[in-house]
């Protein structure tokens, strides 16, 4: 299983009126295979996530994943870490479903033909046959997440990130990516305000006012919080 490990991170950025913390000193070690972040809006949740991958450079501290320091290896870092977004229009860049996966693909297959029918075989891996000539936006949200979440796992992370992934989905296609990133067997981090989906994780992290409140077993975090709200 992968590490990912925060050394006295902080994140803090430039505002009007001088640099604004938005997160306070963390360290942090994460080994489990499903971990949620939870927490009210704007508590330093995406933040935490975002560091996993560089896409928030830490301001002091490190951040290390799976040995590699994200701030000096960051391009290794960032194939070994997929990152899914709330909205699929995010990561949704090509015009159909089949090449927007093989693009995904273009590193782990060479020949481009094979990599289009590698993306149709991804495609109906997830549930999405005959979607390949369909234009990326004229899917469904639940169709887009699924697309996105191919597109991501064709890449063989070994950890993924997702980012308020079920937030735009109705409740039965909130099922099933929620469903789909439990069952995943490597690494995910979830930052989510579903706290059916957090308290079926490994381990939970409760983020409020950029500070992890409260680390340990979802159940306690989830109640924790729903007392606290
Ligand atoms: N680049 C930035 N510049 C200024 N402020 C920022 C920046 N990025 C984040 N923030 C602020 O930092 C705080 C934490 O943001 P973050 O997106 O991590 O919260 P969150 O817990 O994921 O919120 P939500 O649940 O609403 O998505 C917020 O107040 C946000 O406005």
């Amino acid at each position: 299983m992968s590490e990912i490990r925060l050394e006295q991170v902080t994140v803090t950025v430039p505002t009007h009126d001088g640099d604004r913390e938005i997160l306070h000193e963390t360290t942090l070690r994460l080994t489990e295979r499903r971990v949620a972040l939870i927490g009210p809006n704007g508590s330093g949740k995406s933040t935490l996530a975002r560091l996993v991958n560089g896409l928030v450079p830490a301001t002091t501290g490190r951040v290390v994943v799976d040995g590699l320091d994200v701030a000096r290896e960051g391009r290794d870092v960032r194939r070994r870490v997929g990152f899914m977004f709330t909205d699929p229009a995010a990561q949704l860049v090509m015009p159909t479903a089949r090449e927007d996966v093989a693009l995904s693909l273009r590193r782990v297959v060479k020949d481009k033909a094979d990599r289009l029918a590698r993306a149709d075989q991804v495609l109906a891996d997830h549930g999405l046959e005959g979607f390949g000539d369909r234009s990326v936006h004229a899917l469904s949200g639940g169709e887009g997440q699924l697309l996105a979440l191919a597109g991501v796992l064709a890449t063989e992370p070994s950890i993924l990130v997702a980012d308020e992934p079920t937030t735009l989905l109705d409740l039965g296609n909130s099922r099933r990516i929620g469903e789909l990133l439990l069952g995943l067997p490597q690494q995910v981090v979830i930052v989510t305000h579903d706290l059916e989906l957090a308290a079926r994780c490994d381990r939970a992290l409760l983020v409020r006012h950029g500070r992890v409140e409260l680390d340990g077993d979802p159940a306690d975090v989830v109640e924790h919080y729903r007392r606290s709200a």
